[in-house]
């Protein structure tokens, strides 16, 4: 299957809006270390047994309970005492900043008063992860706010979030590359990184899972589920990752708590645990009802100001409300029900002590049972708000610290071959003018220092790091160490790229791969199973786009060459080649916004006005028939004679899909008497043909590949191996006839019933087929598949058949055939006969 990726635009997009500019004001510079003995590990599991549920009704236990007048216990710090180290804070020079305010008074900046390495068990790694839209910036800029990070709330239509950087995302109102910043939330430590939710960027998203021990999947209340959410959520479960899911913009019209739960029920085929119940919805939300306390917060506008700080938290009494009381009633039952029919430990304790009474279930026992349920990935916290305006945040703070994980609680498999060592991964690059790359690094075990040399295990190279930096929301604060577990900003690597493993030396590398080796004999795990695991690599997908960039000048050449390979190591998605017969430079990518923002950036971070060339589809090439081909070369080079005969047969695959990969096989009487050197170069020379097919150039997919016989003189070199089986293999894939594949899209409309048959009409034209017309709210929402090639200019096609109106999204969902006119239709225009 090809991996999985979508691209969604909206069809409205907001206008740039005036960027407001403040001034950055630093309180002195100081820090803390934390020393602390506190250990909050999972507590021990114990076997399961029958399901709660059933338990409890034999016990006939399902009761409805009096009221718990139980108040909330304060998350109270547990840590031991504090030593002052020395810190140095950097403002942010990014280009594309605009300052904001800090706090100026010393003790009201938590940043410049924070814990350099707070203890292991108070740092949440977690990622804000959600369909485009959905309002993570919006979100991340609140917790930056009421965490006291800044003094003013930035408004993603204003362009002006500390997260969304980048001129373009200012611009457009959209996050393009991940953004990690770091604050503090009653003594705990939060990384934060706010992910794209646009489809192009989703290996953005990728590599910054692979560091996230945790994750906020939000959405919009009114849309419950979208086709983002659902590539992201499978993304987090590839990676294991729990999560917490935060219904936003309960606020906005049409928004429904109880829609948007069972999308997430029926949809991402998971069980939410409602901790909150939502007071009014639409117009009418003004707060909430903590289900496990049972108390009510209600958001309150000071005479000034409605930035969402004064809120009232108090118990829910029935003669509040009595039909919300109950409600809340019933749902913290079905609460504790859900968790103890997922945790065994919490059953016990349930069937027990409290069978009479669920309401004197100690707070602290309850919230360990979910925190254990969400940790396991058994079930997934639901909380809502409204991040607009500002109400709900506050306890989603309190929630990640309650129930996401801290690292020293996820398990990492590669982290055994590394016992004490240093290993850390680089996971994002920053281009930096005056310091050149800047590169987020984890580490995962050991420590990392500054003005010392360590070692990249990808690069096979030793390099310098200078500095190391915290990313506090958009200041930077220089450290002198960086423990397990945490995150931060590493300056003077030239070479590391994101997703290269870091060491501390080529010796511990070894030692590393010599233990990862060792067990994988033991587990009859093949040595690239544990290499793969020794390098947490980023899956990149292939690009479907690709087009042809030319400087202004021949002068300018070599200025893009750099700018595109800074470009390529932020972002690894990004592919650059050489055509062969023009000299071209092409540019390869996920989608016409990502090649539309690549242009853009080169203009305006690098000065150089360069053109494009028409956007094309990375259309891929496979056989239609099994066939043999051999090839003889035989050439003499200085005193040497190469001689080599191969033959070949090629098949079309017929089990597993979409990989251009090829599946290669010996003849018995070629494997007997291969040495590994020489396996090497017929591979090399087997996928290099597969890399540009014999037809026009594309991938080829789907194929096997068996070599039949090989005859080598002894005097041969590798190079001259490969060339001959390279030539061998396309004989035979011209043999074996030629079949163009073209991307084939899922495409999700939402539309209004209004604008239903235009868009309809509209789909019938693009060769596309309807496979569901769904009700979503007042809305339809069209599943089609859709060849790429007919959405080109779409979001614009769509904006003016329903008024701006609609939304869609794109997802990559397999190659399909073209047809016989089709295809030769595409040879013509390929080859400027049209
Ligand atoms: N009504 C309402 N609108 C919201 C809320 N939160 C965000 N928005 C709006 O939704 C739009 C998108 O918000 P963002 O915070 O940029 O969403 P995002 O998920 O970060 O978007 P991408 O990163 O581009 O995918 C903006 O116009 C926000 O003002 C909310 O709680 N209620």
């Amino acid at each position: 299957m090809p991996a999985a990726f979508c691209y969604a635009i909206t069809a409205t997009h907001p206008e740039p809006g005036p960027h407001s500019r403040h001034k950055l004001r630093l309180g002195p510079a100081e820090a803390l270390h934390l020393e602390t003995a506190d250990n909050a590990g999972p507590a021990e599991r114990r076997p399961r047994g029958n399901s709660f549920r059933d338990r409890s009704r034999m016990l006939g236990i399902m009761k409805k309970f009096p009221i718990n007048a139980l108040k909330s216990s304060s998350f109270c710090s547990e840590y031991g005492y504090f030593r002052k180290t020395k810190m140095r804070v950097i403002s942010v020079t990014q280009q594309n900043h605009n300052l904001r305010h800090f706090s100026s008074s010393q003790g009201d900046v938590k940043s410049l008063r924070s814990v350099i390495n707070p203890h292991i068990s108070r740092i949440r790694n977690i990622g804000i992860m959600a369909h485009i839209d959905a309002g993570k910036t919006t979100t991340t800029e609140r917790m930056l706010y009421y965490s006291g990070y800044i003094r003013t709330l930035g408004d993603v239509d204003d362009g002006d979030t500390v997260t969304d950087f980048m001129v373009q995302e200012r611009e457009r109102g959209i996050t393009i590359q991940s953004a990690a910043v770091t604050f503090d939330w009653k003594d705990y430590r939060i990384n934060l990184i706010d992910t794209p939710g646009h489809v192009d960027f989703t290996v953005e998203v990728e590599r910054c899972l692979r560091v996230l021990d945790g994750a906020v999947a939000v959405f919009d209340a009114s849309a419950g589920v979208e086709a983002q959410t659902l590539t992201v959520w499978r993304q987090a479960n590839k990676h294991q990752i729990p999560r917490i899911c935060f219904l936003n913009k309960m606020d906005k019209n049409r928004a429904s708590f109880t829609y948007a739960v069972e999308s997430i029920e029926q949809k991402l085929k998971t069980k939410p645990l409602l901790l909150q119940l939502p007071i009014g919805e639409a117009k009418t939300f003004r707060g909430l009802v903590d289900v496990v306390t049972k108390e009510q917060i209600i958001w309150k506008p000071t005479s000034h100001l409605d930035d969402g700080k004064n809120f009232e938290q108090k118990p829910l009494l029935e003669a509040d409300d009595p039909s919300l009381f109950q409600e809340v009633q019933d749902a913290r039952n079905t609460l504790i029900e859900q968790v103890a029919d997922l945790d065994d430990e919490f059953a016990e304790l349930v069937l027990g002590e409290y069978s009479e009474n669920f309401d004197l279930i100690p707070l602290d026992k309850l919230r360990s049972a979910i925190r254990r349920v969400t940790l396991a990935q058994k079930a997934v916290p639901v909380l809502c708000g409204s991040a607009l305006k500002n109400k709900g945040v506050q306890p989603l703070l309190d929630a990640i610290t309650m129930y996401l994980p801290a690292p020293n609680e996820r398990s990492y498999e590669f982290l055994q071959w590394y016992k004490d060592d240093l290993c850390a991964l680089a996971f994002k690059v920053l281009h930096d003018k005056s310091r050149g790359p800047l590169v987020f690094v984890r580490v995962y075990s050991g420590s990392l220092k500054p003005q010392s040399a360590v070692y990249n295990i990808n690069k096979s190279c030793t390099e310098r790091m200078s500095r190391l930096l915290l990313p506090f929301a958009d200041q930077q604060i220089e450290i002198p160490s960086l423990m397990p577990g945490n995150i931060a900003l590493t300056v003077g690597l030239k070479q590391s790229a994101t997703g290269d493993t870091i060491v501390s030396s080529k010796a511990s590398a070894a030692a590393a791969a010599r233990r990862a080796g060792r067990d994988a004999l033991g587990q009859k795990r093949s040595a690239s199973d544990a290499e793969s695991l020794l390098l947490a690599g980023v899956e990149v997908p292939d690009p479907v786009f690709f087009c042809t960039i030319e400087p202004p000048s021949m002068a300018k050449q070599q200025d893009l060459d750099n700018a595109l390979s800074c470009l390529q190591r932020e972002d690894p998605s990004l592919k650059v080649k050489l055509d062969p017969d023009t000299g071209q430079t092409i540019l390869c990518g996920m989608g016409e916004l990502h090649i539309e923002i690549i242009h853009d950036r080169i203009k305006r971070e690098y000065g150089i006005e360069t053109y494009l060339g028409p956007l094309q589809i990375a259309y891929r090439e496979t056989i239609l028939n099994a066939a043999q081909a051999t090839d003889v070369l035989d050439k003499t080079v200085g005193d040497k004679r190469h001689c080599v005969t191969a033959e070949l047969e090629v098949r079309p695959r017929l089990g597993e899909r979409a990989t251009t990969k090829p599946a290669i096989e010996y003849a018995a009487s070629v494997i007997e008497v291969l040495p590994k050197e020489l396996q090497e170069a017929i591979e090399n020379g087997i996928m290099n043909s597969c890399i540009q097919g014999p037809l026009l150039g594309f991938p080829v997919q789907d194929i096997d590949v068996t070599v039949q016989s090989l005859t080598v003189h002894p005097d041969t070199s590798h190079t001259m191996v490969s060339a001959c089986v390279s030539r061998c293999m396309q004989k035979a894939l011209k043999k074996a006839g030629i079949q163009i594949l073209e991307p084939l899209m899922n495409l999700e409309i939402t539309v209004s019933e209004d604008h239903l048959s235009a868009a309809l009409a509209d789909l019938a034209q693009r060769r596309g087929s309807i496979r569901e017309i769904q009700s979503r709210q007042d809305n339809r929402v069209v599943v089609a598949a859709v060849p790429l090639a007919e959405t080109m200019g779409y979001s614009t096609v769509l904006r003016s058949l329903t008024s701006g109106s609609a939304t869609f999204t794109l997802e990559l969902a397999s190659y399909q055939a073209l047809n016989s006119q089709e295809q030769s239709a595409l040879l013509q225009r390929r080859m400027g006969l049209v």
